[in-house]
């Protein structure tokens, strides 16, 4: 059977509720919580920081999967640790040094992830395998919630599969594969027969008015995802 991981983005969720946003959302099934953390200069808009995901942590044991876009990233890093990321992912382009900021992130005890915008060339993945533990590609520009995805993203799925197949059976290590933006129930198989493990989802999962709505976007993405097997 295939993996599926569904990350719902908390950028859509209710911040005035944001705990009881987060229980609910992992009660309807959500693998992962995405959390988006934008600086209002690598990318446009302005959401949270390490305070916030200090307050959401107690709310929930599944895995937070911190999303910076930040520029500078490395000094925000060891904040973020600290308030209980479990998986932090950065842009290629907001590190000087990915390589450093990849090491910085394991040495705190978390997975480390580097993101690719649209337009980001893979080649950044060229000799920092053996320290990605996720790949995340974005399937719109960064900054805000709720746009449409990007149909290119689907043969740039393709390619980072084949590298990553290879680099299993080189190895035998897995590094996941996570698409992020405009992601619904009605593409989602597509996304996942091009390659993803894991879908993060903001506008379509918390669009669905309340627990029983997160509950069925949950649900519909995950069968979707097991049709292909
Ligand atoms: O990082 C981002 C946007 O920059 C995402 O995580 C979005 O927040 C996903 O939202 P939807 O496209 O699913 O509404
Ligand atoms: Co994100």
């Amino acid at each position: 059977m295939r993996t599926c991981r569904i990350a719902p983005s908390i950028l859509s969720a209710d911040f005035a509720r944001l705990g009881e946003e987060v229980r609910d959302v992992v009660d309807a099934g959500a693998d992962w919580i995405h959390f988006d953390v934008m600086d209002n200069h690598y990318v446009p808009n302005l959401t949270v920081g390490p305070l916030v995901l200090q307050a959401i942590r107690p709310h929930t044991s599944v895995p937070i999967d911190v999303h910076l876009m930040v520029d500078p990233v490395d000094e925000i890093i060891p904040a973020f640790l600290k308030a209980g990321a479990d998986i932090i992912t950065f842009h290629c382009e907001a590190s000087r040094h990915i390589d450093r900021t990849l090491q910085l992130i394991r040495q705190g005890g978390a997975k480390a992830g580097l993101v690719f915008n649209p337009a980001t060339p893979l080649s950044y993945l060229d000799y920092e395998l053996d320290r990605i533990d996720v790949v995340l590609l974005m399937s719109v520009n960064p900054g805000f919630g709720g746009q449409s995805f990007i149909e290119s993203t689907l043969e740039k799925t393709v390619a980072v599969r084949e590298k990553l197949d290879r680099y299993k059976a080189e190895t035998g290590r897995e590094v996941m594969l996570e698409i992020d933006g405009g992601v619904k129930p009605e593409n989602i198989a597509r996304i996942a027969a091009a390659g993803a493990d894991t879908f993060v989802a903001g506008s379509a999962v918390f669009g669905a008015g309340g627990k029983s709505g997160y509950a069925d976007v949950i649900s519909r993405m995950k069968a979707a995802v097991a049709a292909l097997d």
